[in-house]
């Protein structure tokens, strides 16, 4: 058994942990960069990059079978399956590589592999083979797929995201359990790409959305396109040879005994904490058996010991992962003087088609009361119609009193650049007014946004009674 001693132990290689790592050797420090599993980042090989590289295929697809729409024929489609995958994993495998090479820049005395469990808050031990004392940590072990009971019995038949990026080839069908953000990006790509594909929701929301009527839009623009079985349960998935035998009941009672070749489990992530055995560590623990912690110092209570990335459970993006591990390498490193780091406005993207987003405040976190609302439909925006991409919906939330533009729900055109626009002016505080101050080019699908604006600052003016009803939300304060 070996001992080694560090400023700073950092466990996960990931987005988070290889930023913690950098932020904690800018001041000079010792640091332990440990890693259980594959170099190369979850978001690299199995999770932000392939997938959307897999889209990115589903999009040439779509565009030529919609080409039609536009007078021009391209002939009949025809979709290379292995040469869809093959093109996925090698773009896939040159990001991993540039990710690998940056790890291997580090001092080898500081780059430790093996999978890290606490032994005392300071001390961790990895395998069986070494010791690691470090007065600070930084925990940043990322999360796993949650796999549904009903699912552990299928054998190679089950997968999840993973899975799809070891594929040499398209199969002939999935069913997506799951409507997150997940299966709606994959689920939707297969489809495109020839895969016969239905998509089980067991309740009605799609992508974490919490405007009613923003959700019950995306569900008339993906409805229209994808085999969407919301408000559905999964009552059994049974192996019969080669196939998974599905059954399913709606909430309406009708049942449905299908075939499919895999069932993919895309039914939220849990943190990878099961063996880090924070009973070592003293460390106050929430009711799921995560340590509390600071979102703005990512500190767990007073402790030298900091969260960062998904493990946390909180915000689980790449940019956000990255801002967490900074922060937390950077506090680890000055302790006990911490000081709070920039959490910027919230930004989610979903990459569907139209592409789903939310910025800033969502519906749920609204207080009844207090806001307005503005909206566009996209049926007749200008430049979205041009382009056969008019289907949608923006609705954007602004303060009664100061009228301070507060965030907004989306689906539709473009609404990856949308988003960006609108997250830059929430975290600018910006109101309604200095929104519209700014200028808006002609035909471009931000004039929908200017729509919008309008719409929000004469509710505003007006204080229109908020006519909706949104049951997540907090009620009237
Ligand atoms: C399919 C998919 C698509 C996604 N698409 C997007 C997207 O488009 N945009 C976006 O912003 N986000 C996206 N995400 C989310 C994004 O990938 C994550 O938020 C981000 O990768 C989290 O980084 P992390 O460092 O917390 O975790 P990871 O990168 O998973 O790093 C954690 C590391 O810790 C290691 N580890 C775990 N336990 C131990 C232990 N005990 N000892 C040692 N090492 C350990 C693991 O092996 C792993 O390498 C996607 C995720 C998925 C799954
Ligand atoms: N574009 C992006 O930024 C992007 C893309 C993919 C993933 N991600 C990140 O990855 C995280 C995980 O994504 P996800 O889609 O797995 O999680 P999610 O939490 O978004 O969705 C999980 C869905 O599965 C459903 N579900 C759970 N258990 C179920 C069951 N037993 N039967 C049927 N449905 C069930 C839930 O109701 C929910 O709709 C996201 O929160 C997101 O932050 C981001």
């Amino acid at each position: 058994m070996k001992t080694l001693e560090f400023d700073v132990a950092v466990i996960g290689a990931g987005s988070a942990g290889l930023s913690a790592y950098r932020a904690a050797k800018a001041h000079g420090k010792s640091v332990a960069l440990i890693e259980g599993g594959p170099y190369g980042t979850t978001c690299a090989r199995v999770g932000c990059m392939p997938s959307k590289l897999l889209i990115a295929a589903a999009e040439a697809a779509h565009a030529v079978a919609e080409a039609p729409g536009f007078g021009v024929h391209a002939g009949d489609l025809r979709i290379d399956g292995k040469a869809v995958m093959q093109r996925v994993k090698s773009e896939r495998d040159r990001f991993v590589g540039f990710v690998v090479k940056g790890v291997e820049h580090i001092d080898a005395a500081e780059r430790l592999r093996g999978h890290a469990r606490f032994i005392a808050a300071d001390r961790l031990q990895l395998d069986d083979h070494t010791e690691v004392m470090a007065r600070r940590m930084v925990i940043a072990t990322g999360s796993s797929p949650q796999i549904p009971q009903e699912l552990r019995d299928l054998g190679k038949h089950l997968i999840v995201n993973d899975d799809v990026f070891a594929w040499d080839d398209l199969p002939e069908s999935v069913a997506v359990i799951g409507t997150g953000i997940i299966g709606l990006e994959l689920g939707q790509a297969l489809h495109r790409l020839g895969v016969r594909v239905a998509i089980f929701g067991r309740g009605g929301r799609l992508a974490q959305l919490s405007d009613d009527v923003i959700n019950q839009t995306a569900i008339d623009c993906l409805g229209g396109e994808l085999d969407l079985r919301l408000n559905t349960t999964l009552v059994s998935a049974k192996l019969a040879g080669e196939q998974v035998v599905v059954h399913t009941r709606s909430d309406d009672g009708g049942e449905r005994t299908e075939h499919f070749q895999y069932v993919l489990a895309a039914t939220g992530r849990t943190p990878n904490i099961a063996t880090l055995e924070f009973a070592a560590t003293g460390l106050q623990l929430n009711e799921r058996g995560l340590p509390l912690f600071d979102p703005l110092t990512m500190q767990c209570g007073d402790s030298a010991i900091f969260m960062a990335g998904d493990v946390d459970n909180d915000r689980p993006l790449l940019h956000e992962a990255t801002d967490e591990g900074r922060i937390a390498g950077d506090n680890a490193a000055r302790f006990p003087r911490v000081v709070q780091g920039l959490r910027r406005a919230g930004l989610g993207i979903a990459f569907t088609d139209p592409q789903i987003a939310m910025v800033g405040q969502t519906r749920r976190t609204l207080k009844q009361g207090h806001f307005q609302t503005g909206e566009v439909s996209f049926t007749d925006q200008g430049r979205s119609r041009v382009m056969r991409q008019n289907r949608g919906l923006l609705r954007v939330y602004g303060e009664r009193g100061s009228h301070r533009f507060l965030g907004a729900e989306m689906i539709g055109p473009r609404a990856e650049h949308i988003a960006h626009l609108l997250a830059w002016a929430c975290q600018n505080q910006m109101t309604v007014d200095q929104m519209l101050d700014m200028p808006f080019y002609h035909p471009v699908i931000e004039e929908g946004v200017r729509t919008a604006l309008r719409n929000l600052k004469e509710n505003l003016v007006n204080h229109v009674s908020e006519i909706e009803h949104c049951t997540d939300c907090t009620p009237g304060v």
